[in-house]
């Protein structure tokens, strides 16, 4: 990625009102820019100064602190001057054009999303695990998620994929040593306990890629959709699950035409839940809006993790039900809902069926509603370790995968009786780079251009 070091600029609040709002700049050398916007007054670096905010005639657009930061301290590793405003969007939009202006002759310009941090990851200031984290914890929705990606952005996590990077480095420097002395290549795996080295940095790598699994359902979630017919009960069970009245509830058949959706949290695990139109054979005269909210049900069923087959306990399985069944796709869970338990008169209970987990509960009387949860939570492959966990992105586990395989082709290869030394390093070689690719060591521009612009302007 080429180092732009062109200063650039951005709102850094939120868009909207809020009690204060920032303007904020990066570049090698911004004490111009300050001249300009504040002639007369000196910035201490990291000191708020109380200054008026003056647009080109001398109009004061607003008055707020204006705080400096002297390369290389400082977010980005740059230059960095703050305006931290009225948070008004008129306002900070006035400010932000204020500050490209002033900035005309240093070619000043609007910050692309992401390009704060992208800036404090090639100046050092953060690795690729870390900046990575900062875009999570803005966007986390629970505190669990928020708590994970902070202890990713501490660097946590990358001081553990670190340790793992340097195990392997010291294991492939001894193998690698002992290739040019090939009589000697016998012994070598016993006398240097090789094996043993190996198996140590797989169990830490095992364990790294647990806690990193746990973490990335905190930031996933599972998508959890509910289907069934018309009336069993749907929307009543999303707000159970909710604890609010998310979807509208009445008992008129097909009130639900269209999706309707709803993130909630089970012990922080986001759980993205799809309320759909109800189900009806076919042939049991629909009109066209219900036929395309059925359609899109089964859109929504595509895309589930999990599905979540609602049936009326007190009238039991329809024909609607069959094909329901029948067009479910092959290897999602399903768990089938008996609700409405206060009419059946069956108890609430968990009873693991042939082809799905059937739970007996009532969505109206709340009763029963923990059983599903905990089976949620089961089936999102929750564990309830005590450990810290890291908030991993997808591209994390497949690099800690893809370096898992290597090291389990270098423990093939060290077990064979014509040990093949050169093999067993470039595996380890391979690994090595796996990691290193999650800290951003060895990561190709298009993916960091990837990474950086989901980031928001002005982070
Ligand atoms: N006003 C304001 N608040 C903010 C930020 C910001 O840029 N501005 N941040 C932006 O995301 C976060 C804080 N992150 C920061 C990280 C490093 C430094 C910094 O000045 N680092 C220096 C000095 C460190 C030190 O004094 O120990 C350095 O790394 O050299 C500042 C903010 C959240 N709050
Ligand atoms: N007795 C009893 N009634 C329930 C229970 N759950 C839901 N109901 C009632 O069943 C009716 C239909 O509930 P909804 O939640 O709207 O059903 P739905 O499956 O979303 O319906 P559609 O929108 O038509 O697909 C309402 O009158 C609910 O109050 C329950 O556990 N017990
Ligand atoms: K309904």
């Amino acid at each position: 990625m080429k180092l732009d070091t062109s200063p650039i600029a951005a709102i850094a609040t939120a868009p909207g009102r809020g009690g204060i709002g920032v303007v904020r700049a990066s570049g090698k050398d911004l004490s111009a820019l300050a001249a300009a916007l504040f002639p007369g007054t000196k910035l201490t670096p990291r000191h708020a100064t109380y200054v008026p905010f003056k647009d080109a005639a001398g109009t004061v657009i607003d008055e707020g602190l204006a705080l400096y930061f002297k390369a290389p301290h400082s977010y980005t590793g740059e230059d960095v001057l703050e305006l931290q405003g009225h948070g008004g969007p008129v306002v900070l939009r006035m400010l932000l054009a204020r500050v490209l202006e002033a900035g005309r002759d240093l070619d000043l310009r609007l910050a692309e999303p992401g390009e704060f941090t992208r800036r404090a990851f090639l100046n050092d200031k953060l690795d690729l695990a870390q900046a990575e984290a900062v875009a999570d914890l803005i966007d986390a929705s629970t505190e669990a998620a928020a708590k994970s990606a902070s202890q990713s952005l501490s660097g946590a996590f990358s001081k553990v994929v670190h340790e793992l990077v340097e195990k392997t480095i010291n294991l492939r420097m001894l193998v690698e040593a002992t290739l040019d002395f090939p009589e000697e290549e016998i012994d070598f795996l016993e006398k240097s306990n090789a094996r043993g080295q190996l198996k140590g940095i797989v169990d830490a790598l095992e364990a790294v890629f647990r806690q990193a699994a746990q973490g990335a359902l905190l930031r996933e979630g599972l998508n959890v959709v509910l289907v069934g017919q018309p009336n069993v009960g749907k929307s009543s069970l999303l707000n159970a699950l909710a604890g609010s009245d998310v979807a509208i509830v009445t008992p008129i058949a097909g009130t639900t035409r269209d999706k309707v959706s709803e993130t909630i949290q089970v012990e922080g695990i986001p759980l993205n839940i799809v309320d759909t139109a109800g189900i009806r054979a076919i042939d049991e005269g629909i009109d066209v809006v219900e036929r395309i909210g059925i359609e899109r049900t089964w859109g929504e069923v595509g895309k589930a993790d999990v599905i979540l087959h609602l049936l009326d306990a007190s009238l039991g399985p329809a024909k609607a039900d069959e094909e329901i069944v029948a067009a479910f796709p092959a290897g999602v869970p399903v768990v089938r809902i008996w609700n409405k338990i206060d009419l059946s008169g069956h108890q609430p209970s968990v009873d693991p069926g042939a082809d799905a987990v059937n739970i007996y509960l009532s969505a109206h009387e709340k009763i029963g509603i923990d059983l599903l949860r905990a089976e949620l939570l089961r089936i999102a492959g929750w564990q309830q370790t005590g450990e810290s966990l890291y908030l991993a992105r997808e591209r994390h586990l497949v690099a800690l995968r893809q370096a898992r395989e290597h090291l389990r082709y270098a423990a093939e290869h060290a077990a064979q009786d014509d040990q093949s030394l050169d093999l067993f390093a470039e595996e380890l070689r391979l690994a090595q780079d796996q990691l290193s690719s999650i800290t951003g060591q060895f990561t190709p521009d298009d993916l960091l251009g990837v990474i950086f612009s989901r980031f928001c302007i002005g982070k």
